[in-house]
């Protein structure tokens, strides 16, 4: 039997009160209401959605944002940062800021605060680049150190021996898996990698990887959340298992960092890659970041050797020498207004815990599939994110024909998710500023705009 409405608008205000990490929401701007009327940020091509969010206050009372998981919302502490940044290092100090304002350093200064998030000791992540380029770097990195290890004869991490047999030489590594579902630009990347290196690359489900890698194998590529599914993947047994068969992963954490606890130290993780703007909120474009694990770093060798990232960048020598640590995984000049505006964001962080991050984000998850099921009829749309809550991130994927028009008229009245074609309702959910309400809200404006458009299910 449906849960009625007022039922579930009171539980909704109760667990707000009851929620731990409620007070952070003020460290966030949401309020759109004196927003600009051509401003049209949820209206690009980029983003498939067709309509224009100025009209939320059609709603009556603001908009419900649930496009974290796609461009995370501008933390508070930003705009007044980002303003000292230009007005006072970059104008008054000038050049002088690469040491005295900790420019040159920010790359691992901030990768280090985002190891905490994800599980890394410091010393491991470094920010810059987009994901693209570091899937790249990652992939071919992680391809070179498998390749050496097979031909070297040497033990991979886990003790497990590279040699089939003993005394017998290792089979080559030229096989990269990857999640057949993944996120376009991985699967772009990995194919020119795989030309690169000499490797066939071979797409397979990523909960199916754990069983097909095999002595070929030197790297698979999994993204630990499903962009379109919102479906998470067994990052510890899938890890195990690629390096049981003497392999490495890569593991990409776009849409798990910031939303749920990660662990790459405590599982063993060889490289990972993520973007900064959506969980964490870095805003758009803000730097992405790579980690490599302490036991890989002197033999990573980077395909993209920047200065940045030699031993001695100003020795301007002309032979490469890598630097140690996290800086080899360095290309270029960084970015330094986006990267000094990621690490202000960051600050939402301090004193929060990933696993009351993940707590929350359950609950959310939870309270709008019980919410959609209860205000929307029947078979109307069909949930593609897994009901446990072990293979759940942290966005709700719901599929219906029409998914186009529907997100489109949502938008219109005030909630804020993303259409992803053919069919697909994507609602992300950042527990650091969404709240039970929101949830609530979100499931009865869909249920109205399902109703005044009946459709069938995909
Ligand atoms: C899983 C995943 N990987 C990579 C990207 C894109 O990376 P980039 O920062 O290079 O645009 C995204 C989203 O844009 C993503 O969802
Ligand atoms: N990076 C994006 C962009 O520059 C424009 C629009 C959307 C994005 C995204 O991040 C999309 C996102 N990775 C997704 O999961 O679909």
């Amino acid at each position: 039997m449906s849960e009625p409405h007022a039922t579930l608008a009171e539980e909704a205000a109760k667990l707000d009160a009851a929620d731990e990490l409620r007070a952070k929401r003020a460290e966030f701007v949401l309020d759109d209401s004196d927003s600009d009327s051509d401003s049209d940020s949820d209206n690009s091509d980029n983003n498939d959605n067709d309509n224009n969010d100025s009209d939320a206050d059609d709603a009556g009372d603001g908009t419900v944002y649930l496009d974290g998981n796609s461009l995370g919302a501008l933390p508070a502490a930003v705009p007044a940062r980002l303003a000292d940044v230009i007005g006072r290092e970059w104008g008054r100090l000038r050049i002088r800021s690469w040491e005295e304002s900790g420019w040159w350093t920010a790359p691992e200064r901030i990768g280090d605060r985002i190891g905490r998030l994800v599980g890394a000791a410091p010393g491991q992540v470094v920010v810059g680049d987009s994901t693209s380029v570091n899937v790249f770097k990652a992939v071919v990195g992680a391809v070179r150190i498998a390749q050496a290890r097979a031909a070297g004869g040497e033990e991979p991490r886990d003790g497990t021996r590279a040699e089939s047999q003993e005394g017998t030489r290792a089979e080559p590594r030229d096989e990269i898996l990857v999640d057949e579902s993944t996120f376009p630009t991985d699967g772009y990347i990995a194919e020119s990698a795989a030309r690169m290196t000499g490797c066939t690359l071979r797409p397979v489900p990523a909960p199916d990887i754990a069983a097909a890698v095999g002595p070929r194998t030197a790297v698979a590529l999994v993204n630990h959340v499903d962009y379109r599914t919102g479906r998470l993947h067994d990052l510890p047994g899938t890890t195990a298992a690629v390096h049981a068969a003497g392999a490495l992963v890569v593991w990409d954490l776009c849409h798990s960092a910031g939303a749920l606890p990660v662990g790459l130290d405590a599982h063993g993780v060889d490289l990972a890659v993520g973007c900064t703007y959506k969980y964490l909120n870095g805003g758009p474009g803000s730097p992405a970041y790579l980690y490599v694990a302490r036991a890989h770093q002197p033999r990573f060798d980077s395909p993209l050797p920047g200065w940045n990232s030699h031993a001695d960048p100003f020795g301007m020598a002309p032979a490469y020498a890598p630097a140690d640590g996290a800086r080899r995984g360095r290309v270029g000049t960084p970015d330094i207004l986006s990267m000094l505006a990621l690490e202000a964001a960051l600050e939402v962080w301090d004193g929060v815990s990933p696993d009351a991050v993940r707590a929350k984000s359950l609950a959310l998850t939870d309270f709008f599939l019980r919410c959609v099921e209860a205000y929307v009829p029947a078979g109307r749309v069909e949930s593609v994110t897994p009901a446990a809550h072990q293979e759940r991130g942290s966005q709700v994927a719901l599929r219906c024909a029409d998914a186009g028009e529907v997100m489109a008229e949502l938008i219109r009245r005030g909630v804020v998710g993303d259409f992803r074609r053919p069919d697909i309702l994507r609602f992300g959910f950042t527990p650091l500023y969404t709240g039970f309400a929101d949830v609530e809200r979100a499931a009865r404006v869909l249920a109205a705009v399902l109703a005044e458009a009946p459709g069938e299910v995909a």
